[in-house]
């Protein structure tokens, strides 16, 4: 999506893949999952932290700071590499998923993937009083993706229906944890493998 700085494999700790594979296994025949994205580096968070914080500041020039923060965080975490509060994505513990077809086509789920608007909180249609045919299929498929990954361990974050962690600090909250497992990661390159061996 012309993102500075992204990767384009989708690269998670070994504990979140060995979760995601029991998670595609479980689905009904003819079900699948698709994992949107992982592990980012810190300038792909800066990238699009920033971005969606300017184009809200656009669309509504009188939101304060603290309510532009606020709306930019219910999308994008703060960038951050501190070990005490690593953004979700930089421990290489938050995955992005959805669910597709027998083909590989993406499955209906009532938003598209990173939509920054009310209808992609994962409880979205289930606070509607009457559902569309359609929408009451997004609902479902919603449903099946929330269930089939908290089967496997991993928590929702309520703003987003794609949205799951595991072993970070989102997990730790929304899932009652005494604390993380994972903290900021980095991809083990030759460059970074002999900068910490040589200092
Ligand atoms: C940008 C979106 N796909 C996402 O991952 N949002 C969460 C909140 C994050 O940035 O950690
Ligand atoms: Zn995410």
């Amino acid at each position: 999506m012309g993102i500075p700085g992204a990767v384009p494999e989708c690269f998670v700790r070994e504990g979140v893949y060995r979760a995601l594979l029991a998670a595609a296994r479980s689905l009904p025949d003819g079900i699948g999952l698709i994992v949107l994205d992982g592990w980012r580096p810190w300038r792909v968070q800066q990238y699009l932290f920033d971005t969606l914080h300017e184009a809200i500041h656009h669309h509504q020039p009188d939101l304060s700071e603290a309510e532009l923060l606020e709306r930019t965080r219910e999308f994008v975490s703060v960038p951050s590499r501190d070990p005490l509060a690593p953004s979700p994505h930089l421990t290489g513990g938050a995955v992005d998923v959805t669910l597709c077809d027998a083909d590989g086509l993406p499955l209906d789920m009532g938003t598209l993937f990173d939509e920054a608007i009310p209808a992609s909180h994962s409880d979205y249609f289930e606070r509607l009083e009457t559902l569309t045919p359609q929408q009451n299929k997004a609902r479902d498929h919603r449903r099946l993706l929330y269930h089939t990954l908290h089967q496997q361990g991993f928590t929702n974050l309520p703003s987003e229906w794609w949205h799951f962690d595991y072993g970070d600090q989102l997990w730790a909250y929304y899932g009652s944890h005494d604390h993380a497992v994972y903290g900021p990661a980095e991809l083990d390159t030759i460059e970074n493998r002999w900068r910490r061996q040589l200092g």
